[in-house]
Order: structure tokens, then C-alpha cells, then sequence
């Protein structure tokens, strides 16, 4: 047996191995001291191994989905070694004493799961493999537990973005990616394989139909069908056609403004609180979903964009229909994972329950939905999606009962009338049981043992059992019962009789068993037949949800629908935080809606104001209204025009990011950086108080450059917050930029917030005020004021930090001229190689050297 252990274990590799013993999932060595302290259940020795005692643990198979879904989420990814012959098989082909054959069956790994239990129902699972094919780079990506399959090419530099996009479960690649975590591939990282591989996989002989893929695609999608052959070996997982995603169809959104915008998690990890938990009100799992990845990637087209945006509408300017049809969508069960874990092979009866309520309850959509006349586009295009599953429908209704049970092995899921073979076998299985009720009660008479029972047990089957003082009437020898089993308390006996009623009953139940066995692998094998169309009904549901989700949500919060314009602009009318406003009215507070206009020629907005003020969120919810329009979801706002964005920046300056441990203004420059490198005058960019994590000058001098730069060059729609007073007389020289503020007042020596944008520059910076406010001892406060009064005194007489910073000559003047030479490429320039000796080229080298230095 370890023999056949350490083979199996090598097959894994570094995934744990479960290996099947009876009714137990065993791990051994390493596998079991790390599964025992993650499980937190108990590691015991078992034999020895080269002479040493074998650690090991086990999980009872009917709960190891459990286990598994802990060892899973703690990063683990397990082997399950099955058994794949029984021991009376592994006897009859070798021997007495032969051991099981066992095999690998499936590699359970975070990017691979099918299981109700494994999965959370409101975000896809993908499964993301990176190709590379000299300078392009792709993404496959897989939700086998759906059926989704992307195609995505991008350039080196954007490759976090879109894996951030979709947050994938597990990517796999070739080799190491710096700053990504993967699993290494199994194989199949070649345009060639992929090629192969995809031709195979959907029975084509051109993948033109896919709107012939990259090379790069070609490479990352023989990486990832390669990565579920290996762990799903037999089974084939669910994939729909490829999908591929032109880059530019989205909004760029890298990792740290995801982070910082808070779209689908918080950053600390959480879903409430994240922008995604205060828009969702979609009522099934699909459209939650699908919902996560819309915001997660809004679109850039406008067309796209808008025909979202009329389906919302429609829905949200006549409540009544709107909860007509999301009363229809409540009755729609999750229907792709129940279809995907059909497909591989791991679904129940359960599942196919499901399929049969979703379906119908998606032609009652289609229905409630028809009844309407007039439909905007994109509703006309879903609609046949939504039918078309009659037959299979009404196949599943007729066969199975309401709520079949997910476990197959006692039958009962097939329903009576479907099949009268069926319901005869049921009935004779039923009359033997009555038939042995009834003997019970005969040999009560006939024995006068009133406590006389007929049991059944897995060993023995159907018994007759008595107390022990009432054994000796049955143990006389022509009293018909032969004696089978002496327990402390109890005596068990067979009888002719009984032994073929329960014969007849026995065999009845297992040819009932069969039968419900092979009417779930037929009506199985219809549901797979239909799985690209269920896919699609699933997906036609998914859009719904979220179109109605969206015209809800801003039914509740007078939410307006916003106007998508081509030109560079931002206008918000009474815009709003929907988080922030969400969390002030818990605690029964107002949020003060703002305006924003900004315009190709009053692009960047400089922002100051007190701590506290309100800079942050005005920022934020500038940023959020763009991603929520493009997306195709009404904004916070009363009235909101906005220019489609191509990429969406936000930045935080250091000192507010100091939880998160990271060597912080490294972490800012480098992200500042980037933006600089990458925006657009079709992006919008919000920096909040970059420059802020380092001293006052530096700071005020990368602050000072970076605004002058996003003016200049980048020419970015851009909100810039910051502390530093200095940076409003910038507004006389960049003529695209006007100075903004958050109000406040002193009102008998306290501060008043009032979380309201002006024009203009902030009057001063109420620190002291704040500090107050937060509750720094009085002391502390009168001594800040001393050394503030000192310094401000300071600051007159000289003309403070930023003195002389209004000579400094323009930015773009500063740009390195082409033409402007120095003295050593003058030097250089004057030499003639040709003309020089050895000697004297030595000595030119020796006087370059010195002008250098
Ligand atoms: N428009 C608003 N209406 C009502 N309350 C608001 C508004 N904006 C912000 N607030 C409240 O003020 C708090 C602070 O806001 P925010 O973090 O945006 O300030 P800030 O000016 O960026 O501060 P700091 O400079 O200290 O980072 C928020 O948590 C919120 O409770």
C-alpha cells in the first residue's frame, strides 16, 4: 500500500493527497501534520515506514466537501486519490489479499472548483493562464463553475490591470511572474498546442469563428486547456466559446485604484462598505455576478454604453413593471454553476431540479417580458435567449419529484408515473415490506414473544430479534428460525420465510436504484446537449437582473441617468458619495451634495481645505460617477454629463495609506510615476496630497512639478487635493487649472464642517481647529498656536517656503532642447578621428575625461 501511496504522492506533486480507504479520505506524512493543524482535527501514527511511525489523518468521505472547502480557502490544493475498483473486484482479478487499485482523479485547486459549498455565489471563480508571444502578452481566463471563457491580449504593461480586473481565483503560467502570484502550469504554453487544443475542445477545424485569436491568446489558452486536463483528468469541464475582450473595449483600471475606489471589496477586504455593496440589489446569483464584472470593467463605447443605459431606464421610469419582472427574476435559481457541475460530472439530480425551475421561470420572464410592447434594443436581443428550453423542461418535469435530494445513493428523485417499470419495481419493493411487517406480526402470535421485532442492519440484513430470555422458544430445533447472532441483551434469528421476502424486497430496491440511476445519466446527458443555450438563457437573465438591480438602486436614491458624451468633460450636479452617503444616513446624517464641472479648458481642479473637509470623498465620488455611468448604471448626482474616460487613475498620497506596511512614498512616486507614463487626455486622475509622505520641500516640489505636468503634458481631466496652500498660485500661470475648496468656519472658537465645494482657494488651513476638534489637550493646542503664530511671522517676513517659486520659468520650457549643446559635445563634436594619431586620440580622451569631471 505505500508503495502505491508514494507513487500516487509524486503523481500530485506538491498538491495534498486525499486517498481513499473505505469510507475515509487518509493523508499521510507531511499531507497529514499540515491538513491535521488546518483542519484542526487530530494526527495520529499509523505502521512505519522505513522504521519510522507514519503521521497521518483522515476525513470521513460524505463531509469532505467541508474539509476541502477549508484546505481551499487556506491556500491548499488537494489530489483525491480514488478508489476505481472495489475490493471484491481488486479479489477476483488478483488474489485474496490484493490490494485496491487507486487512482488520481481530480486536483482540486482554487481555480477549478465546481461545488456549491466550495464557491461563493456572488463572484466568478476564474481560472487565469498568461501567454506571452515575444512582446504581446494575453490572458485565457475560465469560470468552469459557469462555463465562462475570455480571451484578453494587452501590452507588458497592462497585464496586472486586466488580471486585476478579473481577480482570479488562481493564474497559471510558464514561468514566474514577477509581483503575481501563480501556480506553475501543467504544459501546453504554446501557439501551436493552443491552436490544437482549442480546435479539439470545440470540434472545429479554423478558429476563425473566434475571430482568429493572437499568437499571445494562442499560447495562454494551451496554458489553461492544459491546466484542466491535468486537473480535471476525465471530466471535462464547462467552456462556453472563447469570448475575446478587445482591451480598449474598457476602462483601464489599475490595481492600486481599484484599491483605492473600493469597487467589488474594501481594502481591507470586505465587501460591505465597497462600492459594489451599496449599488447591488440584484436578486439572483448570475446577475450578482455579472454585476461585479461590470464594474469591475466599464465599458468605453458609447453605444454599448447607452443601450445598457435605455434597458435601465426602461425598467426605472415604471416601477410597476420593474417589480412585475424582478418578482419573475426572484424565482430563478442559480442555473450556471448547476450546469457546470452537470458538465463535469459532479451533479446531482439537485441540479438538474434547478435547471428545470430556472428555465421555466426564465420562459415566465420571457413572457412577462413580451407582454410588454415597446422595448428598447438590447431587451428585443435578449428575449429568444430567454426561451427555447420546452422539451428539455418539460422532459425534466415529468421525471423528477419537487425537491429530489442531492444524494443519489437511496434513490427517490425519479417521480412516480414517469416510468411504470419503474413503479412496479417500487411497488414489489413496498408489498415485501409490508409482506414482512406482516410476518413480524405472525410470529409474535406464534412464538407469544410480544417484543419480537424484524430489524434490518447493514451486516445481516433483514433479522429477527428477541431478548435474550425469549431466545430458547426460537432456539428449539423445529421452531423454523436458524439462529444467526448472540448479543449482550439480545438474540437474532433468520426464517425461510423472511429470507425471501427480503430477498424480494432487496432485489427490487436495487433494480429500482439502477433504474433512477440511468434516467439521471440520460436526462444528464439532454441537459449537457443544451449547455451552450442554457449558458446564454443564463446569461440573458444575468443582464436583466442587473438592468433592473440598477434602476432600482437608483429609484431608492434619486439617482439620475447620466448623458454619455464623446468630448473630454465632467459635469456633476449635486453629486454624491454613495457610500459615504449610505454610512452618513445610518448614523442619521446628511451628505452635501456638490457640483463639478470640469471642461477641456478648466481641466484640473486643485482642491484645498481643511482635514476633514471632505477633499477625499468629493475626489471619490467624481471618479465612482464615471465608473457607474460606464458601466451602464444611473449616477448619484441630480444632473451628470460625462465624457467617456479610456483610463481611470486614483492615487493616494502616503501619509493616508500608512496602515497598509509598504515603504510608502516609494509606493506613491512609482504610482505617480505610472500615471504620468500612461494617462491620456481622455483619462480622469485623482490625486489625493500626493508628495505629502516626505519633507516639506520635496513634497511641495513634486506637488508643484506633477500638477504643472498633468496640466501641460498629460492634459488629463485631474482632481488634485492637497494641504499645500502654495500650490493655488499656480492658477495664474496654468490656464486650464481653477482653484476649488471645502468650506469651513469658525463659529465661537469651534470648527464647522461644511462639506461644501467653492471656488477659490481655502482662506486657511484650520490644522489647529481639527486638532481640537479630535481632542489634543488644551496645553498642546495653545503651544501649536504660539509656534504657529511664529512661523506664519516667518513665513511674511520672507515670503514663506514657496518665496521666488513665480520666477521659475514654465514647465514646458524646462523640456530638454534638442538643439542645446554642452561643452563636452561641443569637444566631442570637434574631434576628427580620422585626422588624430594614436597619441593624440589618447590625449583627446584624457581632456574629455577632465571636462566631464
Ligand atoms: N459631502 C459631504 N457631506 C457630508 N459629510 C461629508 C461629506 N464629505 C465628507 N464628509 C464627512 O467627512 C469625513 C471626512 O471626509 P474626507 O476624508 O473626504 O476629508 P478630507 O478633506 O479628505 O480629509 P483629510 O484631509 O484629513 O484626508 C467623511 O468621512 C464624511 O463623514
Amino acid at each position: 500500500m505505500m508503495a502505491q501511496y508514494h507513487r500516487l504522492k509524486a503523481e500530485a506533486g506538491d498538491a495534498m493527497l486525499f486517498y481513499r480507504m473505505g469510507d475515509f479520505f487518509e493523508l499521510f506524512f507531511d499531507d497529514a501534520k499540515a491538513a491535521a493543524a488546518c483542519l484542526d482535527i487530530a494526527l495520529t501514527k499509523r505502521g512505519a515506514d522505513s522504521g519510522e511511525p507514519v503521521p497521518m489523518c483522515g476525513v470521513p468521505v460524505h463531509a469532505a466537501e467541508g474539509y476541502l472547502a477549508r484546505l481551499i480557502r487556506a491556500g491548499h490544493r488537494v489530489a483525491i486519490a480514488e478508489q476505481i475498483e472495489s475490493p471484491a473486484e481488486a479479489r477476483k482479478a488478483r488474489g485474496s489479499k490484493a490490494l485496491v487499485e487507486r487512482a488520481i482523479i481530480r486536483l482540486v485547486t482554487p481555480g477549478t472548483l465546481t461545488e456549491e459549498s466550495l464557491l461563493e455565489s456572488g463572484s466568478a471563480n476564474w481560472l487565469a493562464a498568461v501567454g506571452r508571444a515575444g512582446d504581446d502578452w494575453a490572458i485565457a481566463a475560465a469560470d468552469i463553475s459557469t462555463g465562462r471563457f475570455e480571451l484578453v491580449s494587452c501590452g507588458p504593461g497592462e497585464l496586472r490591470s486586466e488580471l486585476a480586473r478579473l481577480s482570479p481565483a488562481e493564474t497559471v503560467a510558464d514561468a514566474n511572474l514577477p509581483g503575481i502570484a501563480t501556480t506553475a502550469g501543467k504544459g501546453g504554453f504554446d501557439s501551436l498546442a493552443g491552436e490544437r487544443a482549442l480546435k479539439e475542445r470545440f470540434g472545429l477545424s479554423t478558429l476563425d469563428g473566434f475571430g482568429a485569436p493572437s499568437r499571445a491568446e494562442l499560447v495562454a489558452a494551451g496554458g489553461l486547456l492544459a491546466y484542466l486536463d491535468a486537473t480535471q483528468k476525465n471530466a471535462i469541464a464547462f467552456l462556453a466559446a472563447p469570448r475575446r475582450i478587445a482591451r480598449s473595449a474598457h476602462m483601464a483600471i489599475d490595481p492600486a485604484t481599484r484599491d483605492s475606489l473600493e469597487i467589488c471589496r474594501t481594502q481591507t477586504g470586505s465587501l460591505a462598505g465597497s462600492l459594489m455593496a451599496t449599488v447591488d440589489r440584484c436578486v439572483t446569483a448570475p446577475g450578482r455576478r455579472l454585476m461585479g464584472a461590470d464594474l469591475s470593467a466599464p465599458l468605453t463605447d458609447r453605444q454599448a454604453i447607452e443601450a445598457r443605459l435605455a434597458l435601465v431606464q426602461w425598467l426605472h421610469d415604471e416601477p410597476l413593471r420593474r417589480e412585475r419582472i424582478r418578482d419573475a427574476l426572484k424565482a430563478m435559481p442559480d442555473i450556471s454553476r448547476a450546469l457546470g457541475r452537470l458538465v463535469a460530472g459532479r451533479g446531482s439530480p439537485r441540479d438538474l431540479a434547478l435547471l428545470r425551475d430556472g428555465l421555466s421561470a426564465s420562459a415566465a420572464l420571457k413572457a412577462v417580458l413580451e407582454a410588454d410592447g415597446d422595448r428598447p434594443e438590447l431587451l428585443t436581443a435578449l428575449l429568444p435567449d430567454l426561451g427555447g428550453h420546452a422539451a428539455l423542461t418539460g422532459r425534466l418535469g415529468l421525471a423528477l419529484v419537487e425537491s429530489p435530494p442531492i444524494d443519489t445513493s437511496k434513490g427517490g428523485y425519479i417521480a412516480e408515473g414517469f416510468d411504470a417499470a419503474l413503479d412496479a419495481l417500487r411497488l414489489a419493493s413496498q408489498d415485501g415490506r409490508r409482506a414482512i411487517a406482516a410476518l413480524e406480526a405472525h410470529y409474535r402470535d406464534a412464538t407469544g414473544v410480544s417484543t419480537l421485532k424484524i430489524r434490518h442492519n447493514a451486516v445481516l440484513g433483514y433479522h429477527i430479534e428477541v431478548g435474550t430470555k425469549h431466545a430458547d422458544r426460537l432456539m428449539a430445533p423445529d421452531s423454523g428460525f436458524t439462529h444467526r447472532q448472540t448479543l449482550a441483551g439480545v438474540v437474532r434469528f433468520n426464517s425461510p420465510d423472511l429470507h425471501s421476502e427480503a430477498s424480494r424486497v432487496v432485489e427490487a430496491a436495487a433494480h429500482a436504484l439502477a433504474a433512477e440511476a440511468a434516467h439521471f445519466e440520460e436526462l444528464g446527458a439532454l441537459a449537457v446537449a443544451s449547455a451552450q443555450r442554457i449558458a446564454a438563457t443564463a446569461d440573458a437573465v444575468a443582464r436583466i437582473d442587473v438592468a433592473a438591480s440598477h434602476a432600482t438602486r437608483a429609484a431608492e436614491g434619486g439617482w439620475c441617468l447620466p448623458r454619455l458624451v464623446d468630448e473630454p468633460c465632467l459635469e456633476l450636479e449635486g453629486g454624491r458619495h454613495p457610500v459615504v452617503e449610505e454610512a452618513l444616513r445610518q448614523d442619521g446624517e446628511r451628505f452635501v451634495a456638490n457640483d463639478c464641472t470640469l471642461a477641456a479648458d478648466d481641466r484640473l481642479w486643485l482642491i484645498t481645505g481643511p482635514n476633514m473637509g471632505g477633499k477625499s470623498t468629493f475626489l471619490r465620488q467624481v471618479a465612482l460617477a464615471a465608473l457607474l455611468a460606464q458601466s451602464g448604471s444611473y449616477v448619484p448626482a441630480a444632473r451628470a454629463k460625462i465624457g467617456i474616460v479610456d483610463r481611470l487613475f486614483s492615487r493616494v498620497g502616503a501619509a493616508d495609506n500608512l496602515a497598509r506596511g509598504r515603504s510608502t512614498f516609494m509606493v506613491e512616486m512609482v504610482e505617480t510615476a505610472a500615471i504620468l507614463a500612461q494617462a491620456t487626455s481622455n483619462s480622469l486622475v485623482i490625486l489625493d496630497e500626493i508628495g505629502r509622505g516626505t519633507s516639506t520641500y520635496d513634497g511641495l516640489a513634486i506637488a508643484w512639478a506633477v500638477v504643472e505636468a498633468m496640466h501641460d503634458q498629460v492634459r488629463a481631466r485631474t482632481l488634485f487635493a492637497t494641504h499645500y496652500h502654495e500650490l493655488t498660485r499656480l492658477a495664474d500661470r496654468l490656464d486650464a487649472l481653477s482653484l476649488h475648496h471645502v468650506r469651513a468656519r469658525e463659529w465661537k472658537g469651534d470648527l464647522v464642517l461644511l462639506h461644501e465645494v467653492a471656488e477659490g482657494p481655502a482662506d486657511r488651513s484650520y490644522g489647529i481647529a481639527v486638532a481640537k476638534l479630535a481632542g489634543v489637550p488644551p496645553l498642546v493646542l495653545a503651544r501649536a498656536k504660539a509656534v504657529l503664530a511664529k512661523l506664519e511671522a516667518g513665513r511674511d517676513a520672507t515670503g514663506g517656503i514657496a518665496a521666488g517659486l513665480d520666477d521659475l520659468p514654465l514647465f514646458a520650457t524646462q523640456q530638454v532642447d534638442p538643439e542645446a549643446t554642452d561643452p563636452l559635445t561641443e569637444a566631442v563634436r570637434a574631434l576628427d578621428p580620422d585626422a588624430l594619431t594614436p597619441r593624440e586620440a589618447l590625449d583627446a580622451l584624457y581632456a574629455l575625461k577632465r571636462l566631464a569631471d
